[in-house]
């Protein structure tokens, strides 16, 4: 049900809880240590990032949607096979609604949230994995690097201000199944993840092995990633950390619903 098909799409949210919904779909899962797994995505509008390189344009920089009501999304998830569900977005835990469409699904669901992890859901709200990925330096949109045609405004400060908060990323990492998978753009980026990662296990109470430190190559398209992946996985091997592929593109490019 993505906004470019022929569902209905008011301007306004319908009484009830309801969700800016960009795109709803089955798919098998790109990303991380569930990729393979044949799941369903939710993802939702609005983000309060804006990384430069944002593969999904149309929930950040242009935000587009149409209301859905948490129940139309449980019957959505319903209608379609997968056992696990992934809530993405945009940035799906800047919208409450998000964690009453967790609460709705999780006796019936495997749920992963994909999160810049700048915020931490309630504490009864069921996740069995959080796949956070915090906002490296390089995400930060400058005039030279910003999407085209976006108005990147006064973005590069707000973005600097909120892409990172340890307390919320230790938080997350104890309260969570997780995973850290950072966005690398190249070799350059390595040493913040290492920085990052360490102050992330010195405010954790629970351990954050290197396993669960996943690099993953930046690029939105085939194309890109044939530029990064190479030197991605290197480094990862080198780092002793996890190299995750994305493999929604190499499969599908950058197509909608995949
Ligand atoms: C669109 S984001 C939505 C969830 C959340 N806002 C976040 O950033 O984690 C989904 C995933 O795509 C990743 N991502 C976005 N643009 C990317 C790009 N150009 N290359 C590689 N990964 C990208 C994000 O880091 C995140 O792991
Ligand atoms: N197939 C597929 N796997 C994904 N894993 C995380 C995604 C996301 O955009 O959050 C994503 C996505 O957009 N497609
Ligand atoms: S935080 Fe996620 S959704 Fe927001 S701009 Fe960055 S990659 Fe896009
Ligand atoms: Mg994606």
């Amino acid at each position: 049900m993505p906004v470019t098909s022929d569902v209905d799409r008011p301007e306004t949210a319908p009484d009830g809880p309801a969700l800016p919904v960009n795109e709803l779909f089955a798919s098998l899962q790109g990303e991380g240590k569930l990729a393979g797994v044949p799941s369903t995505f939710v993802r939702t509008s609005g983000c309060n990032l804006r990384c430069w390189f944002c593969d999904s344009y149309h929930t950040s920089w242009e935000p587009t949607h149409a209301w859905l009501s948490v129940a139309g999304v449980v019957s959505e998830v319903h209608a379609r096979d997968p056992s696990h569900v992934v809530l993405t977005g945009g940035e799906p835990t800047i919208h409450d609604e998000s964690f009453e469409l967790l609460r709705r699904l999780g006796d019936e669901y495997h749920l992963t949230v994909e999160t810049n992890g700048t915020v931490v859901p309630p504490a009864d709200v069921p996740i069995d994995l959080a796949s956070v990925s915090p906002k490296l330096a390089s995400s930060t949109p400058t005039p030279e690097r910003a999407p085209d045609g976006a108005d990147a405004g006064d973005w590069a400060e707000r973005h600097e201000a909120a892409r990172v908060g340890v307390d919320a990323l230790a938080t997350l990492v104890d309260r969570y199944d997780s995973q850290l998978k950072f966005v690398v753009t190249g070799r350059d980026d390595v040493a913040e993840v290492v920085d990052l990662v360490e102050r992330v296990r010195a405010a954790a109470s629970v351990p954050v092995p290197d396993t669960g430190v996943l690099l993953m190559p930046e690029g939105r398209t085939r194309e890109q990633l044939a530029g990064t992946r190479t030197t991605v996985a290197e480094l990862a091997a080198e780092y002793g950390f996890r190299y995750t592929p994305r493999i929604h593109v190499d499969l599908w490019n950058d197509a909608p619903e995949t």
